[in-house]
């Protein structure tokens, strides 16, 4: 790690940055020093304004108050290319890229070294390998992005960001989607960026991850600078305490409920990616899915949901045959389900967030004769949106001017409110801040305590080990083991994942 640079030259200076959007201030007269060759961990509880700052800084959105300058220049962009010019690099949660096109054409896209007029197919692998040796970053130029996992997808947009002449990198919570050997090999690249006079802005939940690379922390909190933080001088507690203004309780591992009748229950199940899976799920109880991420799991509940086509086996839904029935009817046969990726699947951006919360109501009680009376639906948005604490000016803002930790509430809490013997969950607490992971954990727990029936995939082993009942762990589409919640500690599941384990031997 680098050593605090208090005598460093500053790379960006934001000063008294002021945005507001209607009903809110997102940025309230922030200042941020970050200077030349430190990570700098930028945290905060969803909403706290982490990634409107980054906007700003990135030329995404104008500031209404405050002065930035980069490399000691007075600056004001006018768009991300702007920014690029002037040396900043953004890598966002959703990567840019192109995947029909080679690793080496998507690094040189739009700053191509040509000959003759033409793209220099050489020149573009050339740069690709020199640039890899120099940065760590092994991947290969000739490799279609399409086909490459997630982690070396990621290479390739700080790659691209390197050939244009990025001196300061911006990360947007680059490990969410990251395996723990993904994210340790990123760590890496970031630490030897530094060290070669770079400057990395990393925006995180993950205090962990904080500690072990950054150099100094600020923190945000409403729109304000909570807490400016050397790393090596502080705390996860400390932290954590600066982001929710409370002390936080770490890892709680829930008390385990008790089982009822079986709910779900899949054998010999086949799809695209899942081989023979056989499991169940009992009211009152929650079962964990453990595994690195690619190993089946998102397959498997996409099958329970309806999503994906099952190619043999059975499941059954609270004693019915549901194998061939359309989402649409599992749902009305008492299912509910939190998909992984709440933009492309989970949430209507453009409706208000009353009515994503209303989504899948139209024949309960917020409906009369199948249409949606708006003061029930408005009654019930103000409910959950309490319950949930989803930041949100008023219910009747777009869903997409929520923050992304927000969203997420909202998804969780539209389908707990459904209030179905099955809950199907995937990835509940991604991009969630502190405080808002333990309240989503107490609701699931409740959910369970009531008699409902969950199913929980988690990269985040103790998420798993806080909230399952029973683990099961995925491994190249097969679910390989099986263990109840006094014998799922970390080192055993550690190495189930990595497909060290004996047979499944039942555990019901
Ligand atoms: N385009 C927009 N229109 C209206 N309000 C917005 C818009 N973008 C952001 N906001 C509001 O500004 C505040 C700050 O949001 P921002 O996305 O910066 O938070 P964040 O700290 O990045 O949160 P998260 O950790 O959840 O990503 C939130 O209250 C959000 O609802």
């Amino acid at each position: 790690m680098t050593p605090p640079q208090a005598d460093r030259d500053p790379a960006v200076e934001l000063r008294g940055i002021t945005k507001r959007f209607a009903g809110t201030v997102a940025n309230d007269g922030v200042d941020l020093t970050v200077c030349r060759g430190e990570i700098h961990a930028l945290m905060g509880e969803n909403g706290a304004g982490k990634s409107t700052l980054m906007s700003v800084l990135y030329g995404m959105e104008r500031p209404d108050a405050g002065a930035i300058r980069v490399d000691g220049r007075e600056v004001a962009f006018g768009s991300p290319s702007a920014a690029m010019a002037a040396g900043l690099g953004m890598v966002h949660q959703s990567f840019k890229l192109f995947d029909s096109l080679t690793v080496a054409e998507n690094v040189v896209y739009a700053a191509e070294p040509r000959r003759f007029g033409l793209l220099d197919r050489g020149a573009a692998r050339r740069r690709v390998r020199e640039l890899a040796a120099e940065h760590g970053l092994a991947v290969d130029p000739d490799a279609r992005v399409g086909d490459l996992p997630v982690g070396l997808r990621q290479r390739v947009e700080i790659l691209k960001l390197l050939h244009r002449g990025a001196r300061t990198l911006i990360l947007d919570e680059p490990t969410a989607v990251l395996t723990p050997a993904e994210a340790d090999s990123l760590f890496a690249v970031l630490i030897s960026l530094a060290g070669q006079g770079r400057t990395v802005i990393l925006v995180t939940h993950k205090l962990r991850e904080v500690l072990a690379v950054s150099d100094r922390v600020t923190v945000l909190r409403d729109g304000r600078v909570a807490a400016r933080l050397v790393t090596a001088d502080t705390s996860a507690d400390e932290i954590a305490a600066a982001m929710t203004g409370r002390a936080v309780e770490w890892d709680r591992v829930h008390p385990a409920g008790t089982p009822g009748e079986v709910v779900l229950a899949v054998t010999g199940l086949f799809t695209d990616g899942v081989r023979d899976a056989e499991l169940t799920v009992r009211a009152g109880e929650i079962v964990g899915i453990a595994g690195v991420a690619g190993n089946g799991q998102s397959e498997l509940v996409e099958a329970l949901a309806g999503l994906r086509p099952v190619g043999s086996g059975r499941v059954e839904l609270a004693g019915l045959d549901v194998t061939h029935a359309s989402a649409a009817e599992r749902r009305a046969r008492g299912l509910a389900y939190v998909p992984e990726d709440r933009h492309a699947v989970g949430t209507a951006p453009a409706a208000s967030v009353a009515d994503n919360l209303a989504m899948g109501h139209h024949r309960t009680s917020l409906s009369s004769r199948g249409l949606l009376a708006p003061g029930a639906v408005r009654a019930h948005a103000e409910r959950l949106v309490a319950r949930f604490g989803v930041k949100a000016a008023t219910p009747d803002v777009p869903a997409s001017a929520l923050s992304g930790g927000n969203l997420q509430k909202l998804l969780i809490g539209r389908e707990l409110a459904h209030e179905a013997p099955l809950l199907l969950v995937e990835q509940p607490t991604r991009g969630v801040d502190i405080g808002a992971i333990q309240n989503i954990h107490d609701q699931l727990v409740a959910y369970r305590d009531a008699g409902h029936a969950v199913l929980l995939v988690s990269a985040e082993l103790s998420e798993i080990r806080g909230l399952a009942d029973r683990v099961l762990v995925m491994y190249e589409g097969r679910i390989t083991a099986a263990y109840p919640k006094d014998e799922a500690d970390e080192r055993t599941l550690g190495l189930a994942m990595a497909g060290a384990s004996a047979p499944v031997e039942a555990v019901d």
